[in-house]
């Protein structure tokens, strides 16, 4: 391994007719890597991007394994609209969006239409109320912000709505509709991936969220990332463990042993990485930097992918569990709304997706799936009211009907996976037969299990604001020491924890790079300006957007 006075000779790039040609090392290969790659290598920088993993994407992972796209990590693009940042390539690209939801708010989705809601009994939410007690979640909301006006010091969003419920005994609830209100605060720290008891009031909702609602990438982010990355110079399977830096370069050492140098570096790893520390730095990073990377919170939000044979629930976008405590409350996406298959992802996040990621993956997705029977019961049992239609047998035909298992006598009609496979359930489904009866069937769920949590290449979902933390930490993060420069979702203003927040900032810190090297070399007429705005409008086209 070369020592830090070495780093010059040591440099692998070719120079051209004569002169020094600049170069990069980017660590990362998820969006915000990517794009900073790709935007340093149309300015004629030689780049080299190492990446942990045998794939590239990041947290924005296409599974392929049910035979059709899922998207296991990010599946939004939030701000279905042209000003999103990716909205020239995805156009470009002609890629389908569903859209979710037309609201641009987070936290109180008016597009009320798109729910089921049902207590763990089975028994569906009326609308009215879960409209009604949508109103009151928007009052309390409102009530925590003239909180903060009147306090100075942060507090978690726990503590802010408990006071707001003292000063305003109007708005407690009971029963259902507390259930449901405890529905709502679940969904908020979904879209943290953290417990409210950490998330902080003051800056909960610094983010800038783009007009257009939020929208599903039909065939994922894939299509997307495999575009951004074409001729980029990607090396797999490179775990960077060591970076140093002085005067003359970077060098940057991969876990194998091997070593890169080049005049500057971008890391975009994310923060739950820099925060193990498993990258060390040489000279170590300022304080400033280190307490950014200590105090910004990283929450964890998981997906359980369940592939059916068929649908057997109500055709709404998602279905969700209301419970007294929003630890066991919990939503399904519903994937056959936007892509035609019959999938349901269950999305845990804060204490409950860590939990489950304890579990072995049948037994978390036996969870999710349990979860599903509480709400729907009936699925499990013979309808008593009516015959098999007819339609509904040419639906079911393809099921196999040959497996017919006696039910356990303790407990009958359960639907219970019973044996698990390494990516199969079997569940027990009543279904009409030929001869007009029902008969029990078993079926077979294939399943998906992310570990966003405690997979080493992350160590976290997406990042956030903790209690008594200010917001510019995430721009502390971004800012560059010496010859090395920040991107990735942490890093990001505006649109934290998001993709294209991770794609903008890949941008900037290309763009940094580009100046901070182009001082460095004085007048380098071998660079190309980055590809400008206006230049992307032009090559961009209509976002296709759909609701089924
Ligand atoms: C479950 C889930 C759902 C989400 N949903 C959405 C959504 O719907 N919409 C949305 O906009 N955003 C969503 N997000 C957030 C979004 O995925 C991220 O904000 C974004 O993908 C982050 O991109 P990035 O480039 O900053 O980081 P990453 O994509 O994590 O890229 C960092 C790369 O660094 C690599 N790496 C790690 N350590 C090392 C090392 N030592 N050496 C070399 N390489 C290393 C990693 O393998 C990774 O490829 C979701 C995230 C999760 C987990």
């Amino acid at each position: 391994m070369e020592s830090r006075n070495d780093i010059k000779k040591v440099s692998c790039y070719p120079t051209i007719k004569g002169r020094h040609s600049p170069s990069v090392i980017v660590i990362g290969g998820g969006f915000a890597g990517i794009s900073a790659a790709r935007a340093l290598q149309n300015s004629s920088f030689k780049v080299v991007l190492l990446e942990s993993r045998h794939r590239i994407g990041g947290r924005a992972y296409t599974d392929y394994s049910f035979g059709f796209p899922v998207d296991m990590g990010a599946a939004w693009l939030h701000g279905a609209c042209v000003k999103n940042p990716l909205a020239p390539v995805i156009g470009r690209l002609g890629l389908p969006l569903y859209r979710t939801s037309g609201d641009d708010s987070v936290l109180f989705d008016h597009d009320l239409e798109s729910y089921a809601l049902y207590d763990t009994d089975g028994n569906q939410v009326p609308q009215e109320l879960v409209e009604h007690v949508g109103g009151i979640f928007e009052s309390m909301l409102k009530e925590t912000e003239k909180l903060r006006q009147e306090i100075s010091n942060d507090m978690s969003m726990t503590k802010a709505i408990a006071m707001v419920f003292e000063r305003r005994p109007d708005l407690r609830l009971e029963g259902l509709a507390d259930k449901v209100l405890k529905w709502y605060l679940c969904r908020l720290e979904g879209w943290f991936a953290a417990d409210a008891d950490t998330i902080s009031l003051k800056y909960w909702d610094e983010e800038v969220l783009l007009p257009g609602g939020h929208a599903l990438m039909v065939r994922g982010y894939r299509p997307v990332i495999n575009t951004l990355a074409r001729d980029l110079d990607i090396r797999l399977g490179h775990r960077v463990s060591k970076i140093v830096r002085d005067k003359m370069g970077v060098e940057v050492i991969v876990d194998n042993g091997k070593s890169f140098v080049a005049d500057a570096v971008v890391i975009t790893v994310p923060l739950g990485v820099l925060k193990s520390n498993s990258i060390k730095f040489e000279p170590r990073l300022p304080n400033w930097k280190e307490e950014a990377i200590k105090d910004i919170g990283v929450g964890t939000e998981n997906k359980i992918a369940l592939h059916f044979d068929r649908v057997f629930w109500p055709s709404v976008e998602f279905l969700g569990v209301v419970s007294s405590s929003t630890y066991s409350c919990s939503y399904f996406l519903n994937l056959h709304k936007a892509t035609g298959h019959p999938v349901l992802v269950y999305m845990p996040a804060g204490q409950l997706a860590h939990d489950l990621e304890k579990l072995t993956d049948e037994a978390a997705a036996s969870f999710a799936f349990q979860q599903l029977k509480q709400i729907l019961p009936d699925a499990s049992k013979p309808p008593t009211d009516r015959k098999p239609s007819v339609s509904k047998l040419a639906v079911l035909s393809a099921l196999d009907t040959r497996a017919r298992p006696s039910l356990p006598p303790h407990k009958p009609n359960s639907w219970l996976p019973s044996q698990t496979t390494h990516d199969l359930i079997p569940v027990l489904y009543w279904i009409g037969s030929n001869d007009g009866n029902w008969s029990l069937l078993v079926a077979k769920i294939q399943y998906l299990v992310s570990h966003w949590g405690t997979d080493v290449n992350s160590l976290g979902s997406y990042s956030y604001d903790t209690v008594g933390k200010p917001h510019y930490l995430f721009e502390r993060l971004r800012i560059p020491v010496d010859n090395l420069f920040f991107a990735g979702e942490a890093t990001s203003l505006d649109y934290t924890g998001t993709v294209h927040g991770a794609f903008s900032t890949g941008l900037m810190a290309a763009e940094e790079c580009r100046m901070r090297v182009l001082e460095k070399y004085g007048n380098l007429d071998i660079f190309h300006p980055a590809m400008g705005h206006g230049e992307e409008e032009q090559l961009s086209a209509p976002l296709l957007i759909s609701r089924i």
